[in-house]
């Protein structure tokens, strides 16, 4: 008792953050250094060059997993048919999650290891998130769709990213929030708008989706992917959970609703595809709505099994990353000179500086003004 009493307040502490962060950010540079050294291969072997990119890529989305898994506790619940259980993670599938909270990209990973395919797995990303270091310079090599967000831009390498993927080695989920935006009041207020132009029926939970994105989705992985994994995550007791709880430890539930559809019951055309869109997104709301009033989302509820590996990697960048630290600190410190000593303290300043700014990246708070436009086109 007391032990899990200590265990808590110590990742409450700045030190452990500060070694997170730090084994985090040096990891990573050094497998974003690694996936760069295959960019010779890829001409040789493609195959070969995908297979090694999983594995390095793994490595640094797998740490924001066991952060999740092990270091603050999270549970996460899946309610689904135990007959679609069976196909998850040997199939190819587009995965509509709906966009509400600042870690559901980690919960979606912590999915994706639980079915081991989080070393592939694959997302329709804003073009700003490329340019985050570690991160989005992985996603470069993962091959991930990136989009502008302005669709006359976007439509022909949109199209062409995912037919690069049609012949990609490994089994993996595409994931595509299609409101294009996390939720906000003033979001959801103006979609609403949009909505009811449209002759749409009002959604409570979701703003309303944006449909090409998934129409064209569809449409070049048609053959490719098996199934569209419809999604809707919720967090239990109204929690509203965000990456600075998940690194000071506070546990969270997260409970996902999968539904598996069939990628030939989606229309071809393109209008109905959008229209079937409209309707997934109006029963996504009607779960949340079930879930709002019984505390679970309908179906069987399983718990896929805990991986250790996501643990085990961390482990050994922790023990490979600490040590050497340490002993560069000492060192530093030891040598009695104070410009060294400024220079190290501006050094973990500004890596500090630089983690904060990534996590300002995953806040809500910070979103971008993307789908507040109709209201500025208005307001004009
Ligand atoms: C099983 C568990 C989970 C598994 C997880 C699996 C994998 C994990 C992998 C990675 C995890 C990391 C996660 C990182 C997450 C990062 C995600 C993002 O970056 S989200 C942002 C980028 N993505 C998207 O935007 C996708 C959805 N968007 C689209 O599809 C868009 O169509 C587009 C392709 C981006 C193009 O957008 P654009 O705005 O240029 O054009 P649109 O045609 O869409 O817009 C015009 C259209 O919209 C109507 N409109 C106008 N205002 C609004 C409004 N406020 N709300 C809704 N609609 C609006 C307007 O009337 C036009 O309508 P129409 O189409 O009829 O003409
Ligand atoms: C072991 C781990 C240590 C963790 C230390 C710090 C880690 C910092 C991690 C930074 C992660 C950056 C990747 C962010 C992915 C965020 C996904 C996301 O949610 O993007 C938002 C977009 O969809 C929509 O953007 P908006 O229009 O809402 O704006």
């Amino acid at each position: 008792m007391i032990r899990m009493g200590i265990l808590q307040v110590l990742k409450t502490q700045l030190l452990c953050h500060l070694i997170i962060c730090y084994v985090f950010l040096v990891s990573g540079l050094i497998i974003n250094l690694l996936q760069l050294c295959t960019l010779p291969l890829w001409p040789i072997n493609k195959q070969l060059a995908r297979k090694i990119n999983c594995r390095l890529g793994y490595s640094i989305s797998s740490q924001l997993v066991a952060l999740l898994e092990w270091w603050s506790g999270t549970e996460c619940t899946l309610f689904t048919a135990p007959e679609s259980y069976k196909l998850y993670g040997k199939e190819n599938a587009i995965v509509v999650l709906n966009h509400n909270f600042e870690i559901d990209f980690m919960t979606g990973w912590t999915f994706c290891e639980r079915f081991g395919v989080l070393g592939s797995s694959k997302v329709l990303a804003k073009k700003e998130l490329s340019y985050v270091p570690v991160i989005g310079w992985m996603w470069y090599f993962l091959e991930i769709v990136f989009c502008k967000r302005k669709w006359e831009e976007d439509r022909k390498t949109v199209v062409q990213s995912l037919r690069n993927l049609r012949d990609y080695p490994e089994n993996f989920w595409f994931l595509l929030h299609c409101e294009g935006t996390r939720f906000t009041e003033k979001k959801h207020k103006i979609s609403m708008e949009v909505a009811e132009k449209k002759g749409l029926p009002k959604l409570k939970y979701h703003l309303l989706p944006r449909t090409k994105g998934f129409c064209v989705t569809v449409q070049n992985l048609r053959g490719t992917a098996t199934a569209v994994y419809d999604s809707t995550l919720n967090f239990r007791n109204n929690e509203i959970p965000t990456l600075l709880g998940v690194l000071n430890g506070k546990k969270y539930h997260a409970d996902l609703y999968v539904r598996r559809i069939p990628l030939d019951k989606i229309p071809e055309d393109e209008s109905e595809c959008a229209a079937w869109l409209y309707k997934l997104y109006q029963e996504k709301d009607e779960f949340q709505e079930h879930y709002r009033q019984t505390g679970r989302f309908p179906g069987p509820v399983t718990s896929p099994p805990l991986r250790p590996w996501a643990l085990l990697n961390w482990l050994f960048w922790v023990c490979l990353l600490v040590y050497p630290l340490c002993m560069l600190l000492l060192q530093l410190l030891l040598s009695g000179s104070t410009f060294t000593v400024i220079c190290t303290s501006a050094f973990c300043l500004a890596v500090s500086v630089g983690i904060r700014w990534m996590i300002g990246q995953t806040e809500i708070d910070k979103s971008s003004n993307y789908g507040n436009k109709e209201m500025q086109m208005n307001n004009n």
